[in-house]
């Protein structure tokens, strides 16, 4: 399947029945507790690939602003097939457009989903779901319903249905992402998204909206790629000759505005960029790699090559 081709095109109407429980509330918690008691922090500098042509493929290129114009929306596809990025990420009624435009290349359409609240009920999220994915949207990046997660009564139960529906709506090759809108959430609150996620068969999650409270942070991403570590070796120790377990991904979003941002989340161990000012990004990329050879011919010093984030078993190859 070409990545541009509806992966539900031939199925229109049909939208699958949601998911019931795997765990109660107390059993998740209990889960989650289990997690946060063996997950320690990575404080480990993931190496970073320096080739704009090689960093740009971690890039979704996002216009998200309610007042978009279709002509934007062109300009947005024009820069990322020019840049070769990996996606753009757009709203529901510019998905179709997005396809169109990218039709041919190898960058995906990204559809945001319960945006940017996330409060939207599990029937209204599918429902999006499903327009997005039948007008041709590669991957979709759900904003979690934060809400349920309050301190006092979190409903577990009731985010993972949501999660579990909403893949089964959407299996791979789709990739989907869980927005968790990190400046909402304590640590705590973090990794038992980062759990429930996981346990849903999410490729990815992501921190911000880029519409409430800060973008990402490095603690955040730190502890998101962790908790994903963590929640695969602990699967993979589980499944034992079974294997074939993923890892869980962390896409960084939400006020990366120049390429020491997006270079610190990558680091952190994010291994997609969301963001707004893509093309910035990489035109100051270039122009630190024109100084790095500049100096490296005056200085004798060595142009950074590529280096790798993760091997082909930890990644899910999105
Ligand atoms: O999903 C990505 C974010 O909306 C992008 O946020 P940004 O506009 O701050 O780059």
């Amino acid at each position: 399947m070409s990545a541009n081709q509806p992966p539900h095109s031939t199925a229109k109407d049909l939208v699958p029945p949601t998911m019931t429980a795997r765990y109660t509330n107390s059993e998740w918690a209990a889960r989650i507790k289990e997690v946060e008691k063996s997950l320690s922090i990575s404080k480990e500098r993931h190496s970073v690939p320096r080739r704009p042509e090689d960093v740009a493929k971690f890039i979704d290129h996002t216009l998200l602003k309610l007042d978009a114009t279709g002509a934007q929306i062109d300009g947005l596809c024009a820069e990322a097939r020019n840049e070769g990025f990996k996606t753009v990420c757009v709203r529901l009624n510019f998905v179709a457009r997005a396809v169109s435009n990218l039709r041919g290349s190898a960058v995906g359409v990204a559809c945001v989903i319960g945006f940017h609240e996330g409060t939207q009920d599990l029937t209204e999220k599918i429902k999006e779901a499903h327009a997005a994915l039948s007008a041709g949207a590669t991957e979709l990046d759900i904003v979690l319903n934060h809400p349920l997660l309050s301190p006092s009564s979190p409903s577990y139960e009731e985010i993972f249905v949501e999660l579990a529906s909403l893949r089964n709506l959407a299996p791979p090759p789709v990739c989907l992402k869980l927005i968790l809108e990190t400046s909402q959430l304590s640590p705590h609150q973090i990794t038992a998204a980062c759990v429930l996620a996981s346990a849903a068969r999410f490729d990815f999650v992501k921190t911000s909206t880029g519409f409430n409270g800060r973008g990402a942070s490095e603690e955040d991403v730190r502890r998101m790629s962790s908790a994903a570590a963590l929640l695969a070796a602990n699967e993979r120790d589980g499944a034992g000759e079974a294997g074939g377990v993923l890892r869980m991904q962390v896409k960084a979003s939400g006020g990366i505005r120049g390429w020491d941002d997006c270079r610190r989340m990558l680091e952190c161990g994010a291994t997609r960029i969301g963001t707004s000012s893509g093309v910035w990004i990489m035109r100051e990329l270039r122009e630190r790699e024109k100084d790095a050879e500049k100096g490296g011919r005056e200085g004798g010093g060595k142009r950074p090559g590529v280096t790798r984030l993760y091997t082909d078993e930890e990644v899910s190859g999105y």
